[in-house]
């Protein structure tokens, strides 16, 4: 099923919470909504849902218009935070429930039923846990059976709002990657709240990057973080460090620093924010070529294969840390220890104007 967003808005009050929304999810594709606490990600969801009305704008499924169907027809299932399993039935009881309930014309055999929850508690590795109750379960345990309670009705859209947002961090690792092999699977067009962004990155096929209502990208995982389109999204996904300069006719410079800007030619020498990840800047123990900015290093951890440095940049009022990764074998060869001078260099950026932000 796909699912079509066109123009919808929604406000709490005067709180603007969905502000023209625009979106086209692929059937079968497995969406990530990502953004910071009050971003809308849960509105949206549940406007999806049917839960929630808009106050504008169309939900179309497979290019027909849902707006004002009903929940049921809508064929969603759910999987919250909370797993809201029932404690006094069985997990076999809580997969069956659905349906158990279903009016009787539409109601599978006992025979049936049996098999299809037998089937799902398989998929979810859970089968062995059946004849157990609830609170005989791990929290990860079950997330999984709530999932497989959402799937027993055979959704054609499954929406899942920070699943696994009150585990740990080590089984929400774990759950990542099985719900992950579990969507290959089943290829249900399926959307993902989170506000975890290596959770987003991980899982998805999209990620969604939303901020006080509106939507800042749309890209696969590489695309976003990799691409992002403005500041916001280069902060929220990843570390970043700033550096300040200044822009003219596609020219920038940061510091002594001068770096091609083509995508700037207009500019009339304008206040610029260059953007660059920590795994994107150049170190050397000596000035390589005609410039590079001279920092000195207050912090090494050296721990995985990667080095993080932090570094100091001299002469700049800002005492803000620049990070920096570097491989383990241009460490050793660097042999740098705290204190020492280095020069970098950006080896890839992007120029945002300041007015602008
Ligand atoms: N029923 C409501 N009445 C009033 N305001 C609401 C209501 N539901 C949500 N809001 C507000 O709308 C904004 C968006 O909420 P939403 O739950 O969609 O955000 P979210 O991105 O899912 O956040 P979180 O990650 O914290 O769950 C928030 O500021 C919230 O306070």
């Amino acid at each position: 099923m796909s699912i079509e967003i066109r123009h919808l808005s929604k406000q709490f009050g005067s709180f603007a919470a969905l502000r023209d929304i625009n979106l086209n999810i692929h059937s079968g594709e497995l969406l990530a909504l990502l953004g910071p606490s009050g971003s809308g990600k849960t509105t949206l969801l549940r406007v999806i849902a049917g839960l929630e009305t808009a106050d504008s704008g169309q939900v179309l499924f497979n290019n027909e218009d849902a707006t004002s169907q009903p929940i049921r027809e809508r064929q969603v299932g759910f999987v919250f935070q909370h797993y809201a399993l029932f404690r006094n039935m069985t997990i076999f009881e809580n997969v069956a429930f659905g349906l158990r309930v279903r009016p009787r014309q539409n109601r599978l055999k006992t025979q049936e039923i049996h098999e299809r929850v037998t089937n799902l508690l398989k998929l979810v590795q859970l089968d062995w846990l059946a004849d157990r109750y609830p609170h005989q379960l791990s929290g990860g345990q079950r997330q999984r059976i709530a999932l497989a309670r959402a799937l027993a009705v055979e959704p054609k859209v499954l929406l899942l709002d920070e699943p696994f947002g009150a585990l740990d961090a080590k089984v929400r690792k774990e759950l990542r990657t099985w719900l992950r092999r579990l969507h290959d699977e089943m290829h249900i067009t399926s959307i993902f709240v989170t506000h975890d962004q290596e959770e987003a990155l991980e899982v998805s096929d999209r990620v969604v990057v939303m901020n006080e209502g509106r939507i800042e990208q749309i890209g696969t995982p590489d695309e976003v973080y990799e691409r992002p389109a403005n500041p916001f999204v280069y902060e929220f996904l990843g570390h970043v460090n700033l550096f300040h300069g200044r822009i003219h006719q596609g020219r920038a410079w940061i510091g002594d620093v001068e770096i091609d800007a083509p995508e700037h030619a207009e500019a009339e020498d304008l206040a610029a924010v260059a953007y660059v990840r920590p795994h994107d800047i150049e170190v050397d123990r000596v000035m390589n070529g005609e410039s590079a900015l001279p920092a000195h290093v207050v912090h090494i951890l050296s721990v995985g294969p990667v080095v993080k440095l932090e570094l100091v940049q001299e002469g700049n009022q800002n005492k803000n840390l620049i990070q920096v990764e570097i491989s383990k074998e241009r460490f050793r060869d660097l042999q740098l220890v705290k204190g020492d001078q280095v020069f970098i260099k950006p080896r890839r950026l992007d120029l945002f104007l300041h007015q602008l932000h």
